[in-house]
């Protein structure tokens, strides 16, 4: 299956990097985000290499999917920037959105639909030819073992399907940035295997993937660069080996973020 994106040119007028060289595949600049008093992304600057396979982890409600939302065009930014190959999402945002393949939070599907179905919709939005997309599907369909599912509405799919069909139509158009909110959440170990060897496969080919994980051991397994993020702000991030810094990154992420383990204390009536 090829999901190999294309070559990596500048684009011309793309971003502010210094000259001749190829502008980042994802780049926050002083990014923040407010939910009336709080705020939930404080701040932010980070760079995703191009070419590279970036983790981003943090406590529950660090902002890592307000981040990731924003760096796709789906929150507007109440202060500073989001730049993919060095166009502006939100000034430039068709050019920036054509780069990316995205698999958000809980995305709304139009779920009336089959998966097929699904695909050939967006797909034909994207404006690639039908049978470029009929062949992408029966692939994307086949190698994510949605293929018994033909005729099943994504109404009636399981939440580990649904991610699947999603990643499915990030995929579907060679995108050149993955940007995937908790990718292997839900979803099935042989499924996650499958999931894993096709992200490392459209690295391997060029490809770049930012996406937000808990678990650790997966990050390592197989990012090269990692960012921690804790209430709202950037508190260590780098190449996967610099953060950790000789340490696994579980206890690198426990010191990072300040080990605060509950749940001995209290509930005295639970199992009582
Ligand atoms: N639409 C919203 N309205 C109000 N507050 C929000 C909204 N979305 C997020 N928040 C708050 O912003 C903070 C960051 O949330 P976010 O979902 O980005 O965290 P997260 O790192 O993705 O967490 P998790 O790992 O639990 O998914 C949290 O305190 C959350 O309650």
């Amino acid at each position: 299956m090829s999901h190999a994106p294309a070559p990596d040119p500048t684009p011309p007028g793309a971003g502010p990097s210094a000259p001749g060289q190829a502008p980042p595949a994802l780049e926050f600049a002083g990014l923040v985000k407010r939910f009336g008093d709080h705020v939930a992304v404080d701040h932010v600057d980070l760079v995703v290499p191009g070419g590279s396979f970036f983790g981003l982890v943090g406590p529950n409600g660090a902002g890592k999917t307000t981040a990731l939302s924003m760096a796709v065009g789906l929150l507007r930014p109440d202060a500073g920037s989001v730049r993919i190959f060095g166009r502006d999402v939100w000034n430039d945002p068709v050019a920036a959105k054509s780069l990316i393949g995205v698999l958000p939070d809980g995305m709304a599907l139009p779920d009336r639909l089959t998966g097929r179905e699904v695909l050939r919709y967006l797909g034909l939005l994207r404006g690639l030819p039908r049978e470029v997309v009929e062949e992408r599907a029966d692939e994307l369909l086949r190698v994510l073992e949605l293929d018994g599912a033909e005729q099943t509405v994504v109404v009636d799919y399981s939440t580990g399907m649904r991610k699947k069909i999603t990643l499915a139509t990030a995929l579907l158009h060679g995108p050149r940035l993955l940007v995937l909110d908790e990718p292997f959440e839900a979803v099935d170990p042989v499924s996650a295997a499958t999931i894993r060897t096709i992200l490392q496969r459209f690295v391997a080919g060029g490809g770049s993937v930012v996406f937000s994980s808990h678990v650790m051991a997966l990050v390592e397994q197989l990012c090269d660069h990692v960012a921690v993020i804790a209430g709202g702000r950037v508190e260590a991030c780098g190449a996967l080996d610099e953060v950790r810094g000789g340490q696994s990154l579980e206890e690198a992420f426990v010191h990072i973020v300040g080990a605060r383990t509950g749940g001995s204390e209290g509930l005295a009536w639970l199992a009582s």
